[in-house]
């Protein structure tokens, strides 16, 4: 396979975000397979992708149902006040009623009797199924209960069973509407139709929803491996003592901890010294075993910077320059895979090299390797109207971005596009802005600790003021999207 980000021009000039992610999507477009599946438990299904279409095998809910404790009854056999009729012996137009409760419809237990006639009504309790004949639910809060023999009369809250010849007294009867307080089976999902497809996000609503479509087990996609090392002889793992001009190992925890949300098994091969021979035999170990490998560190230009060099003996590798802070030097390529296993589906493996700063290394993670990961794990973009879920780019995998307005005046570089890290706070008349989280280098991975959003500041745009409209992209209140 040709790969288009391998042409020389790409080593010359600085490519924009999106230039870059449109060569990623090419590149990986050409190696797409629909991932193998499995069947897992639904209790194991959440952060996983589903692998097939579900039709509903039932209505949901499965019968029509009262959504109010009260009583059942058909809102057809009422008096009606609007109707200008007559309803007390006085001649006064009156708003209550009262009908002879025949029996009651439990939740779990349903009415098995006659059907209701007029001037009639049942028991219900929430959840319970509605008995045949009626179409309306009356709160339990209008209704006054009076038994056979005029004792025990009371709003009958918390009274469950009916007692032969008990009737009951309802107020408010003119504002009764037909239907109200009545779910109708299948409402919320019908019989037959289609729920979910191939691609889905197993969200905690995803397997709720399988859920109430009695599914014990379901079909996913087997979780992509990644494996991932960082490199740098300063590089310290958190345990070790520190040495003099070391520093402990954020990105490899950082790294593991955004794949793991991404429902990606990690293979996490450690830290690499600055060698070229050990890098090299490492990534072609790693490119046998995984579905994609990432490295941090070691991309720039630096003496020891040798991940470059190390991956041109394993595959097609290029470095791009791409216009943004943090994250402008960063390695993408195809590694070669002699498969040692049955597992391994393509002769080509994606590798990402990322850059060693441990901002930059979450910041073109989010900005590339996520839409990959998701488009290579099978996920789909779901949409309420097919249109709109249609187009498949990389861009779409990115976080979500917002529209905000700038809380305070931001600076940046104009040539590229600056990724500031934000929290989105309320000014003093009470409007919700977003502010950056302080000091922005990008060896300050603190400023991601606070983030909510990276304030992504055009490039061309050198200055935003406060009060200036700004796009984010929204990390999610957990910190990543
Ligand atoms: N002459 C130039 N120097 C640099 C350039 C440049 O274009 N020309 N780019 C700068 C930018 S921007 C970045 S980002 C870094 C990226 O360089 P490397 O990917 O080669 O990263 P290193 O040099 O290995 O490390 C950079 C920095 O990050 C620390 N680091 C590395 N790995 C880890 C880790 N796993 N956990 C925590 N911290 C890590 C490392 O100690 C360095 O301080 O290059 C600039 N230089
Ligand atoms: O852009 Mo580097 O990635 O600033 O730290």
């Amino acid at each position: 396979m040709s790969l288009s980000c391998f042409d020389p021009r790409f080593g010359e000039r600085m490519l924009s975000v999106d230039e870059a992610l449109s060569v990623l999507g090419e590149s990986l477009a050409g190696m797409m397979r629909t991932p193998r599946s499995e069947r897992v438990a639904l209790a194991q299904a959440p952060g996983r992708v589903l692998a097939e279409i579900v039709i509903s095998p039932l209505d949901v809910p499965a019968q029509t149902n009262a959504a109010m404790d009260g009583i059942a009854l058909a809102q057809a056999s009422l008096p009606d006040a609007a109707s200008g009729e007559p309803l007390s012996d006085r001649g006064e137009l009156s708003d209550h009623c009262e009908l002879s409760v025949i029996g009651s419809s439990l939740a779990g237990h349903p009415w098995t009797g006659r059907a209701l006639a007029a001037g009639e009504a049942m028991r219900i309790t929430t959840g319970a199924a509605l008995p045949a004949g009626a179409d309306t639910v009356v709160m339990q809060e209008q209704l006054e209960y009076r038994s056979a023999q005029g004792e025990g009369e009371g709003q009958g809250e918390g009274l469950i069973e009916s007692e032969a010849g008990e009737r009951v007294v309802i107020e408010g009867v003119t504002s009764i509407r037909r239907g109200q307080n009545v779910r109708q089976a299948g409402e919320d999902i019908a019989h037959g139709s289609q729920v979910m497809a191939p691609g889905q996000w197993l969200t905690p609503a995803a397997v709720g929803v399988l859920a109430s479509l009695g599914l014990a087990e379901i079909a996913v996609y087997r979780p992509l491996t990644v494996a991932i090392f960082s490199t740098g002889d300063e590089v310290t793992a958190p345990g070790e003592t520190l040495p003099a001009g070391g520093i402990y190992d954020a990105n490899r925890f950082s790294l593991v901890a955004l794949l793991r949300d991404q429902g990606i098994a990690v293979l996490d091969l450690g830290i690499l010294s600055d060698d070229e021979a050990s890098v090299s035999a490492a990534l072609r170990d790693a490119a046998t075993r995984a579905d994609m490998v990432i490295t941090s560190g070691g991309v720039s230009v630096g003496e020891a910077d040798h991940v470059r060099s190390a991956l041109a003996a394993c595959g097609e590798l290029a470095l791009w320059r791409i216009a943004m802070r943090p994250g402008r030097p960063l390695a993408f390529g195809m590694l070669r895979a002699t498969p040692a296993d049955a597992e391994s589906s393509s002769d080509q493996v994606p590798f990402f090299g990322l850059p060693g700063n441990p901002v930059a290394t979450m910041v073109t993670f989010l900005q590339f390797v996520l839409p990959a990961l998701r488009l290579l794990s099978g996920q789909q973009r779901l949409a309420k109207d097919e249109a709109s879920a249609s187009a498949t780019t990389l861009a779409q995998w990115q976080a979500p971005r917002l529209q905000l307005t700038a809380g305070e005046t931001l600076r940046s570089r104009a040539e590229r596009v600056d990724y500031h890290r934000g929290q989105i706070v309320l000014d003093d008349q009470g409007r919700q802005v977003v502010m950056t989280t302080g000091r922005q280098g990008s060896g300050i991975l603190t400023s991601m600790l606070l983030a909510e959003c990276l304030i992504e500041i055009p490039a061309g745009c050198a200055t935003l003021h406060a009060g200036e409209p700004v796009m984010v992209q929204w990390l999610g209140s957990r910190g990543i999207v």
